[in-house]
C-alpha cells in the first residue's frame, strides 16, 4: 500500500494491516520451509509451557503484586492450562495454592483478589468450601433487574450473570430466586448484530457473548435468544488470520479462541441428537435416542440455520488447505462440520499465539501472560474436537493440526473446566 493512502487510514485500520502482516509474514516463512520441518512450528511447547506456568504458580505468596486483585483468578488460568496438558503440579505447590485461596475466601462468603480482600464474582470462580456463605453471597449481589454485581456496589453486567449462575450452578445451589429476572436481563443485552454486549445498549463483545448463551443455557431460557443472529454474528468473527476478534472491526486475539471458540462448542452439543446424561448442558431435555447413525443437525434451537451453516462452513474459505471434509469420515469420529475454520484457528493458535519458550498471547509482538495461556490453551482444546460428537472418544488425528501429541484435554464448555474435573466435582456436590 501506498504510504499517502496509508496515513489516511484509522488507527484502527493501521493496526490491522500491521497485524495481518505479521501473521502472512509467519505464514509465508512457514510454507516456505521443507514440510518435514514444519511440524517443529506446529508443535505444543509442553515442557516450555509448564514450566511458565508452575513458575507463575511459585510467585502467587503475599510478593506477588503485580494484578493483585486478579490473584484466584491467576490460579484458575495457571492450573487450568496445566490440567488441559494432562500434566500435574508437586503436591507441595498445590498445598500452598490451596491454603493461598482459602485465605482469600471471605468470612461472610466469596473470594477476594487476595488474602483479607474485598470478595469479588469473578474470583468465586474457584472451588469455594463454605457453600451456605457463598450462596448467601452470590445472592446479595443480584439485582433487581435480574442482573448480578460484580461485586459489593460493583458493576452490574452480563460477566457477573455468568459467574453468579455458572459457579451456583457447579456447586448445585442454583435455585428459583437466583435465576428469577436472569434471562430477561441477558435478552436486554442481544443487540442488533446478534451478538451479547456487557449491559444493556453496549457493543456485542466475544467474551458477553459467550457468558450470555452459557447463562441462558444453564437457566434453561436458551430458546428465548435469537440464536440465528448470534450463530451469524459469530461466525464473521473469524478473520483470514484465522484467529478470532472479539467485536466487528477490532484485531483478532488468541484469548478469543475460546471466547468465541466455546460458543461453538454450545451451539455443538445444542444441536446434537445424543443423549447427554453425563454432561447436561442445562436445558433439561433429554436430546433424543444414544444414534451414533444420525448427523448433528435436528434439535429445535436454531435447527435450519445450524444446519445450512454446517453445509458452508465458516467464511473464510479462500485458502483453506486443511479442509478435512472428506478425509473426516468416520461414524464414532465425526459427525459435525465446524461452523468455524478449525484448522485455521489451530493454525493461529500455534503459529501466531504461541511463545516458543512457553505461554501463549493475544498476537505477534505482544508478550505472553497467564491469561492467554489459558484462553489460548482451551480453544485449542476445542477446536481439536470440533469435528467430535461426543467428547469422550479421541478426535481422529486429521483434527488435530501438528503432531497428534498437541492433543489436550477435553473442556466442559459450559464452565471451561477440563471433564475429569467438571465430573469430579459434579459427583462432589449432587453426590451423583
Ligand atoms: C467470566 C469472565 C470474567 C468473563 C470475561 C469475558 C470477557 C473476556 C469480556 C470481554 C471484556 C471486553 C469488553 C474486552 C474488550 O477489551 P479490548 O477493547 O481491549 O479488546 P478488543 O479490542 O479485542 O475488543
Ligand atoms: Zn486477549
Amino acid at each position: 500500500m501506498e504510504m499517502e493512502s496509508f496515513s489516511s487510514l484509522t488507527v484502527t485500520e493501521r493496526d490491522q494491516i500491521l497485524v495481518e502482516q505479521q501473521v502472512f509474514n509467519i505464514f509465508k516463512t512457514f510454507y516456505n520451509i521443507p514440510p518435514s520441518s514444519q511440524s517443529f512450528m506446529l508443535e505444543l511447547q509442553r515442557e516450555n509451557h509448564v514450566e511458565y506456568l508452575t513458575n507463575g504458580l511459585k510467585q502467587l505468596g503475599p510478593s506477588f503484586c503485580v494484578l493483585d486483585a486478579n490473584r484466584p483468578w491467576i490460579c484458575y488460568w495457571i492450573l487450568h492450562s496445566i490440567a488441559l496438558m494432562d500434566e500435574f503440579v508437586d503436591p507441595e505447590l498445590e498445598d500452598n495454592t490451596i491454603d493461598f485461596l482459602s485465605r482469600c475466601q471471605d468470612p461472610n462468603g466469596g473470594y477476594g483478589g487476595g488474602p483479607g480482600q474485598m470478595p469479588h464474582l469473578a474470583t468465586t470462580m474457584l472451588q469455594s468450601i463454605h457453600l451456605e456463605k457463598l450462596y448467601s453471597f452470590i445472592r446479595q449481589m443480584k439485582y433487581a433487574s435480574g442482573g448480578f454485581r460484580m461485586h459489593d456496589a460493583g458493576e452490574i453486567d452480563v460477566r457477573a450473570c455468568y459467574t453468579a449462575i455458572s459457579v451456583a450452578s457447579l456447586l448445585n445451589i442454583l435455585d428459583d430466586e437466583l435465576v428469577q429476572n436472569v434471562g430477561n436481563y441477558i435478552l436486554s443485552c442481544q443487540t442488533y448484530e446478534g451478538g451479547i454486549s456487557g449491559e444493556p445498549g453496549s457493543e456485542a463483545h466475544g467474551g458477553y457473548t459467550f457468558c450470555g448463551l452459557a447463562t441462558m443455557i444453564l437457566i434453561n431460557e436458551v430458546k428465548r435468544l435469537d440464536l440465528s443472529s448470534l450463530i451469524d454474528w459469530v461466525v464473521f468473527r473469524q478473520g483470514v488470520e484465522g484467529g478470532f476478534q472479539g467485536r466487528t472491526n477490532k484485531l483478532v486475539d488468541g484469548c478469543y479462541s475460546f471466547w468465541q471458540g466455546g460458543i461453538f462448542a454450545l451451539l455443538k452439543r445444542l444441536n446434537s441428537t445424543r443423549g447427554e446424561k453425563s454432561i447436561p448442558l442445562g436445558d433439561g431435555e433429554d436430546s433424543g435416542p444414544d444414534s451414533s447413525e444420525t448427523t448433528a443437525s435436528s434439535d429445535a434451537t436454531g435447527k435450519g440455520l445450524i444446519e445450512d451453516l454446517s453445509q458452508g462452513g465458516s467464511h473464510i474459505e479462500k485458502g483453506d488447505q486443511h479442509d478435512t471434509s472428506s478425509r473426516v469420515n468416520s461414524k464414532r469420529h465425526a459427525k459435525v462440520k465446524p461452523l468455524f475454520n478449525s484448522l485455521a484457528l489451530q493454525q493461529y493458535i500455534l503459529l501466531c499465539s504461541q511463545d516458543l519458550n512457553g505461554g501463549l498471547r493475544d498476537k505477534p509482538g505482544k508478550s505472553r501472560d497467564h491469561y492467554h495461556t489459558c484462553y489460548c490453551l482451551s480453544g485449542l482444546s476445542v477446536c481439536q474436537r470440533s469435528w467430535l460428537e461426543d467428547d469422550d472418544s479421541p478426535p481422529l488425528p486429521c483434527a488435530v493440526l501438528g503432531p497428534y501429541s498437541n492433543l489436550l484435554e477435553p473442556i466442559h464448555p459450559l464452565y471451561n473446566v477440563v471433564l475429569d474435573r467438571y465430573r469430579e466435582a459434579h459427583e462432589f456436590f449432587t453426590g451423583s
